[in-house]
């Protein structure tokens, strides 16, 4: 499975195995963080294969544009056909198109060689303000590529200038331009809302012509920005070119961006106001986390299993039986929480977990030892404000798994979304036994956090067949579950109680 997905290969009846393929057609950016260079780091970053046909040629660097010059139209058409009459192209990504000529020859051996998906990038400034491509591409734009299109990938100035200029100021702005430019005949659109005023967010605007959806990600702050919208379009592009249904590209190569954009924060590459950033950090992760951030399922948090050794010690069971037993009950998440467990024993019970947690299909986190998390290859991590910082514990794990911090206050929730957090655990709702000294924060605490957190949340602490349905009353959106450590293990039957809870749960 690993091997399929990480080289993308497909094999042949032959025996031959060929990779997902992307054609960029695109611009050189002889400062390597934007254009034709992204695209290919993109791909490879992904797992794909990424031919290349440039378009134009631009010096540029971290300061701006210093010069462009176009290539022949005969001769782009002539790199289109070397690629396209030869190689078996998934996907066509396209990005700087200077001329309307260049247009044409494009749309032209689009329809010549047909292919799965067209991406377009509709590159029309740099990121430091020099015109790409002039307003008298527009038409040829509108009426020739964009009905081509898949998926078109405007940020709020191409946005704008797609459709004659009009001002965007709002996600309602956003939406409404996602739906006229839909109108130009692209299937998709993804309106990137990464400069809308006034917002700490990242909000982007999809619409597949049904239905709109906002994906909303954290603003990454670092100048290291440079070539993000060529990256996303090319992640997107080889998502596709693997076969990875559209939303779910998108919500792929949102997450990679956002990941490039933190691992990269402190890089220094040039001296200019707009630097590169590092497509290819996950090879600098030993372990290679390549599975895509969004296997994530908020509803996993619907009943979590947090379990006690000391508890299964009492009631004289391993704690392989507890996990298998909570897990028939209804467990939908499992975190080991060993906190008397000697490193060896844990990484030993972590593994065995891991085989039946897999076999199950349901997720495993380790409480507080990414080392474990690691050494197991878990699911991911449950840590808290005492713990390894999520930011760094993002760094060491890479974006593949799953990273839960527990949180008081709005403050930490919202941290913990900045850090790259994948849910947040917030308690203690009511007192309890198994932890010691923990505040209780109350069911008006808990929601006075899920209000303010951008992440999923579980509640925890003191929660039982008492006062489950209470939590859970609370209807506030984010509220996705809750984390139980003594109401399922400090009991005779695991599987007995997970399932009291469990029907509490989903009783209408
Ligand atoms: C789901 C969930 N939420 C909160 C916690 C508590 O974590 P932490 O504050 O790090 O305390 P310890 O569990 O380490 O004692 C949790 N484990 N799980
Ligand atoms: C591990 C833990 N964390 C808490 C927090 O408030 O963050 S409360 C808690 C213990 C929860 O155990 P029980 O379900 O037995 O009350
Ligand atoms: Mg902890």
């Amino acid at each position: 499975m690993l091997e399929e997905s990480a080289y993308a290969a497909v094999t042949q009846g032959s025996g031959l195995r060929r990779l997902a393929h992307v054609l960029t057609v695109a611009g050189s950016d002889s400062g390597g963080g934007a254009g034709i260079q992204a695209d290919i780091k993109a791909c490879a970053a992904a797992c794909v294969y990424c031919s290349s046909v440039i378009t134009s040629v631009t010096a540029q660097n971290t300061i701006g544009v210093q010069g462009v010059y176009s290539l022949a139209e005969n001769f782009v058409a002539e790199q289109l056909r070397s690629v396209l009459s030869d190689m078996q192209v998934d996907v066509i990504k396209t990005g700087m198109l200077p001329s309307p000529g260049m247009i044409t020859v494009l749309c032209q051996s689009i329809k010549e060689f047909p292919v799965r998906a067209i991406v377009v990038d509709p590159v029309m400034v740099s990121t430091s303000g020099d015109v790409l491509s002039g307003p008298s591409t527009l038409s040829g734009f509108c009426k020739e590529l964009l009905p081509l299109a898949d998926i078109v990938t405007p940020n709020l100035k191409e946005a704008s200038a797609l459709l004659g200029g009009i001002s965007l100021d709002t996600v309602d702005d956003m939406r409404f331009a996602a739906k006229s430019i839909h109108d130009f005949g692209a299937r998709n659109v993804l309106v990137k809302g990464g400069d809308l005023p006034g917002s700490s967010d990242a909000i982007d605007v999809f619409f597949d012509g049904e239905q709109f959806h906002e994906l909303c990600g954290p603003r990454i702050m670092t100048r290291n920005t440079h070539g993000t919208g060529c990256t996303l379009a090319s992640y997107i592009a080889a998502e596709l070119a693997k076969g990875t249904p559209m939303l779910q590209s998108v919500q792929a190569a949102k997450s990679f961006v956002k990941s490039a954009l933190l691992y990269s924060k402190d890089l220094m590459i040039g001296n200019g106001p707009q630097g590169p950033f590092d497509h290819l950090f996950m090879l600098k992760n030993q372990l290679n986390n390549y599975a895509p951030k969004w296997t994530f399922n908020a509803n996993s948090l619907l009943l979590y299993a947090v379990t006690d050794s000391r508890m299964n010690k009492k009631w004289a069971r391993s704690i392989t039986e507890a996990v298998k037993a909570s897990i028939e009950g209804g467990a939908t998440i499992i975190q080991l929480r060993e906190k008397e467990a000697e490193t060896s024993a844990f990484v030993k019970t972590a593994v065995d977990c891991m085989a039946i947690c897999r076999s199950y299909n349901v997720p495993l986190l380790i409480n507080d030892r990414i080392d474990v998390a690691l050494a197991c290859d878990a699911d991911g991590v449950h840590i808290g404000q005492s713990d390894m910082p999520a930011e760094l514990a993002r760094k060491i794990l890479g974006p593949g798994k799953i990273i839960g911090v527990s949180c008081k206050t709005p403050a930490q929730a919202m941290k913990a979304w900045t850090d790259g957090a994948d849910y947040i655990g917030c308690g203690g709702v009511f007192p309890t036994n198994t932890k010691q000294s923990n505040p209780t924060i109350g069911l008006k605490g808990l929601e006075t956090v899920c209000l303010a957190s951008k992440l999923p949340v579980v509640a925890i602490g003191g929660i039982g067949a008492g006062n489950i349905q209470s939590v859970m009353e609370l209807g506030v959106q984010n509220l996705k579950g809750v984390a139980v450590v003594s109401a399922l293990f400090d009991q005779e039957s695991v599987a007995t109680e997970t399932r009291r809870l469990k029907s509490l749960l989903t009783v209408r």
